[in-house]
């Protein structure tokens, strides 16, 4: 693998007595589209949430496009914990889609967009407005524009939010069970963009779905993270058809079964 834009080097996590990650070592190459899968509470969440600097971390060190997310180098050559200016400018480098859209309420869509690109990057609003649109076009709702988040379905919501974390051109974009809390027949138009994202951009792109045709299809990479370490790792053809693990097999037998 070359050219790792995001490294977990022997990371753990706990939450008090809870250990949630054990020691996990995971990269992601630049460009490259990874799906985590697991059992419920295995960690996959608190990955993404550790990237978005939501989490910090216990031990070990995690790297973003070669510099280190939580710690940052002092003159000595040593790593000292980050400092909330170093926390900010690797925040600028990832964007996050949640399971629950979390779109301002208060905002109509194309401010919703708008907002940090004018707020943190110092877009101008015509620049801002011009990016937003040619996202929504994106998406496909260069029409709703001016319309309030409760005006749309949550399908609807979700394609804004993806274009909201576009705005900020990161160079990588982490997704959450992104369609998880859609009605069923919300679900496809979600992951088309997803899919046009995954085929057509090279953004580095980490996704936790529960959704393992989707996983298969999009991904160059799945990785079966159990009890907080990566258990098995490869290309969706061989980890969906077999996988080697019999920890790997039970669970792709419950949920493909199930
Ligand atoms: N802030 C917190 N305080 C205490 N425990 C936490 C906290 N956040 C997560 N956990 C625990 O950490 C474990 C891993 O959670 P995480 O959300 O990463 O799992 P997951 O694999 O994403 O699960 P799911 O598929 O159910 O979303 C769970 O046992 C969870 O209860």
């Amino acid at each position: 693998m070359t050219d790792p834009i995001i490294r977990f080097d022997k990371v753990a996590k706990r939450f008090g007595d809870i250990s949630v990650l054990d020691g996990l070592d995971f990269t992601v190459s630049r460009g490259e589209k990874v799906t985590i899968i697991g059992p419920s509470g295995s960690g996959k969440s608190t990955i993404l949430r550790i990237l978005m600097t939501l989490e910090d971390i216990s031990d070990g060190t995690v790297w973003v496009d070669g510099e280190p997310l939580w710690h940052e180098k002092a003159g000595d050559g040593t790593l000292k914990p980050a400092s909330e200016a170093h926390l900010h400018k690797m925040r600028g480098k990832l964007g996050m889609v949640f399971q629950s859209f979390n779109l301002f309420p208060h905002m109509t869509v194309l401010r919703n967009i708008t907002e940090a690109p004018v707020q943190v990057l110092g877009l101008s609003k015509p620049e801002a407005k011009d990016r937003a649109m040619g996202l929504l076009d994106m998406v496909g709702l260069s029409d709703h524009a001016e319309k309030y988040p409760h005006q749309m379905s949550g399908g609807q919501q979700q394609r804004v939010a993806i274009a909201r974390a576009l705005a900020m051109r990161p160079d990588i974009l982490l997704f959450d069970e992104p369609t998880s809390a859609l009605d069923p027949e919300l679900v496809g138009e979600v992951q088309e963009v997803i899919r046009k994202l995954a085929y057509e951009h090279d953004l580095t792109m980490l996704l936790v779905t529960h959704e393992m045709r989707f996983a298969r299809e999009i991904s160059d990479r799945v990785c079966f993270i159990d009890k907080g370490s990566v258990h098995e790792e490869g290309a969706p053809e061989d980890l969906f058809t077999a996988p080697q693990q019999p920890r790997t097999q039970e669970f792709l037998r419950a949920v493909l079964d199930g």
